[in-house]
């Protein structure tokens, strides 16, 4: 479990180009931050950051649990999910095979509430490459609820998903706080969800 995520002076470059200097956030279990910004940003390379998949310039991430700090690499292995708007599904498995292997891989066991909750039993036997990006973002998502893990980082999580799609998922997030989560997700349009919002300005 996560109780707190705080980032403090946190500057991120890419390239030579600084994208923001001196972020301060911190957030709670059961809270969502909405992440805004004009495209480029740099919402995107914050969600890597804080899962440690780059390293900022200045400024620390940190993650604290019931009993005090978490080590990062801990909570990178146990307590993230990362939701890129590629997905990160392989292609040519069938989404059932890519659901039981994302899910065993990162610690589920049953797959049957997830596939429940993101409607993708009619779906199941269909290469990935085959889905829409709508159901492939469905398939992608089906992971959070396969494997539980508290902290969701999520980018543009709704944009492909349908009317129906973006309530229902909406009700996920909202379980997902309920639970103890916290929620950090870039987004261009409001999530449905109460959240709070952190702007990281102009791009390019
Ligand atoms: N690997 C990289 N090397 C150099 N520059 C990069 C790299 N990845 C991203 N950038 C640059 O960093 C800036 C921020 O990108 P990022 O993807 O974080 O923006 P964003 O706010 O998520 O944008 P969008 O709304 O378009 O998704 C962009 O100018 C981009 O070109």
């Amino acid at each position: 479990m996560i109780t707190a995520l705080t980032l403090s002076g946190l500057s991120i470059m890419r390239g030579e180009r600084l994208l923001f200097r001196d972020l301060s956030l911190s957030i709670r279990a059961g809270e969502a931050v909405a992440l805004t910004g004009a495209n480029g940003a740099g919402k995107t390379s914050l969600l890597r950051a804080v899962a440690r998949f780059i390293r900022p310039e200045a400024g620390t991430i940190g993650f604290e649990g019931p009993d005090g700090a978490l080590d990062a690499e801990t909570v990178r292995g146990q307590h993230i999910h990362m939701l890129g708007h590629l997905d990160g599904l392989k292609g040519g498995r069938t989404a059932r095979e890519e659901l039981a292997f994302q899910a065993g891989w990162l610690g589920g066991e049953n797959v049957d509430p997830a596939v429940a909750a993101l409607g993708l039993e009619p779906l199941l036997d269909l290469e990935v490459r085959k889905l829409s990006a709508g159901q492939r973002r469905r398939l992608a998502l089906a992971r959070m609820i396969a494997a539980p893990r508290a902290l969701w980082l999520l980018d543009e999580p709704l944009s492909p998903l349908d009317a129906r799609w973006r309530e229902r998922v909406g009700t996920m997030m909202q379980d997902h706080l309920k639970g103890g989560g916290v929620i950090l997700a870039a987004v261009h349009d409001p999530l449905p969800i109460p959240a709070r919002a952190l702007d990281l300005g102009g791009g390019r």
